[in-house]
C-alpha cells in the first residue's frame, strides 16, 4: 500500500507555496498556491480551497463536500486533486485542479463581444451534462450559477464549487435543510424560498437563471438580483423573499434578455415552472439545448 508520502492525493503543506487569492465566499476562499516540493518552482498550479472559521460545523460540511468532489469524475467537473492536512485536523484543505480563465461571471462580463449564441449555448450544455451525470449520483447541487461555474478555455466550462452540495438519501428525492438560505435568493425556486426543499428539480430552476446569466453576459444592471428588486420596489426589499415569492407565485419572470432567442427563453421558462414536476430534468434539456445549438448557423449571434 502507499505511504502518506507516496500518496499522490496527498500535499504536504510545508511544499505549498501560496501565489494569490482566486475567490472568496461566506464560509471559505480558494487560493492560487505552486505545490514545489523540489523548491525549485517547477512544481504544478493548483487551487487549495480552505475554511474561513473553522467551527466543529463548518469544518464536518467541508469534509462532506471534499468526500463529493472526491467521488465526482466528469469533463464538464472541476477535477478533485487532493488534500492537505496541516495542524491535524483543523488545517483541512482541498486541492484541485487550477483553471486559469477564472470563473464563468466574470469572464462573460470581459469577452462579451466575441462570445456569440453558439458558445453560449456550448456552455448550457455543457454545464447541462455535468448536472445530468450530478443527478445520476444523487447530489443536489443548491448553488448553481454563473460565480460558480469556472473557465477551461474558450471552449470548455466546469462546475467549479460543491460548498452546498447535499446527497439526497435513497428513500427521498429532496433535501430539506434546516440553516436559511446562504446563496442569493434570486436563484431559489419557489419551495426552495418557501420551505427549504431542494432537489434536482430546484436546481434546474437555477440552471433556467444561470441560462439568463449566460444570455445577458452576467451584465450586473440586468442581474438576477437587480432585475427582481427592480420588480419588487424598493420598499417591499426590506421583505425580499415574502415579495419574491409573491411575485413568483403571481407567474412573474426574469425578463427576455435583450437578443436573446425566444426559443432560449421558452426553456428558461420551462425550468421556472412553479411545480418541480413540471420543470424538465437536465437528461431532457441537454439534447433540446444540443439541437437549439446545431440549429445556429457558425456566423455570429
Ligand atoms: C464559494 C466560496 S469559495 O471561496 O470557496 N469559492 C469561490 C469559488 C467559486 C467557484 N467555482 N471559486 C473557485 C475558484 C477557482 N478558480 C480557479 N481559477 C481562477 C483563475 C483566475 C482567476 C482570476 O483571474 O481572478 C481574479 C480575481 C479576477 C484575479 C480566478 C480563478 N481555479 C479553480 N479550481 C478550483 C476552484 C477554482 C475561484 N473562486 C469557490
Amino acid at each position: 500500500p502507499l505511504t502518506m508520502c507516496q500518496d499522490p492525493t496527498h500535499f504536504e503543506e510545508r511544499h505549498l507555496k501560496y501565489i494569490s487569492l482566486l475567490g472568496k465566499g461566506n464560509f471559505g476562499s480558494v487560493e492560487l498556491c505552486r505545490y514545489d516540493p523540489l523548491g525549485d518552482s517547477t512544481g504544478e498550479l493548483v487551487a487549495v480551497k480552505k475554511l474561513q472559521q473553522d467551527s466543529a460545523k463548518e469544518l464536518r460540511d467541508f469534509e462532506r463536500e471534499i468526500q463529493i468532489l472526491h467521488s465526482l469524475q466528469h469533463d464538464f467537473i472541476v477535477q478533485y486533486r487532493g488534500v492537505c492536512y496541516s495542524r491535524g485536523r483543523r488545517g483541512l484543505r482541498l486541492v484541485m485542479e487550477y483553471l486559469p480563465n477564472g470563473c464563468l461571471r466574470d469572464y462573460l462580463q470581459k469577452n462579451q463581444p466575441r462570445l456569440d449564441h453558439r458558445t453560449l449555448l456550448l456552455y448550457a450544455w455543457q454545464i447541462c451534462k455535468g448536472m445530468d451525470y450530478l443527478g445520476a449520483q444523487r447530489c443536489v447541487h443548491r448553488d448553481l450559477a454563473s460565480r460558480n461555474i469556472l473557465v477551461e478555455s474558450e471552449t470548455h466550462v466546469k462546475i467549479g464549487d460543491f460548498g452546498l452540495a447535499k446527497l439526497l438519501p435513497q428513500d427521498k428525492d429532496y433535501y430539506v435543510v434546516q440553516e436559511p438560505g446562504q446563496s442569493p435568493v434570486f436563484w431559489y425556486a419557489p419551495e426552495s424560498l418557501a420551505d427549504n426543499v431542494f432537489s434536482r428539480a430546484s436546481d434546474i430552476w437555477s440552471f433556467g437563471v444561470l441560462l439568463y446569466e449566460l444570455f445577458t453576459y452576467s451584465s450586473k444592471s440586468k442581474s438576477p438580483s437587480e432585475e427582481f428588486l427592480r420588480m419588487m420596489g424598493a420598499e417591499k426589499a426590506a421583505q425580499i423573499i415574502w415579495h419574491l415569492l409573491e411575485l413568483l407565485k403571481d407567474n412573474r419572470r426574469l425578463p427576455v434578455p435583450a437578443g436573446c432567442p425566444v426559443e432560449i427563453y421558452t426553456l428558461m421558462l420551462n425550468c421556472w415552472s412553479f411545480t418541480p414536476a413540471a420543470r424538465p430534468t437536465f437528461g431532457e434539456l441537454a439534447p433540446k439545448i444540443e439541437a437549439l445549438r446545431d440549429s445556429r448557423s457558425k456566423a455570429r449571434g
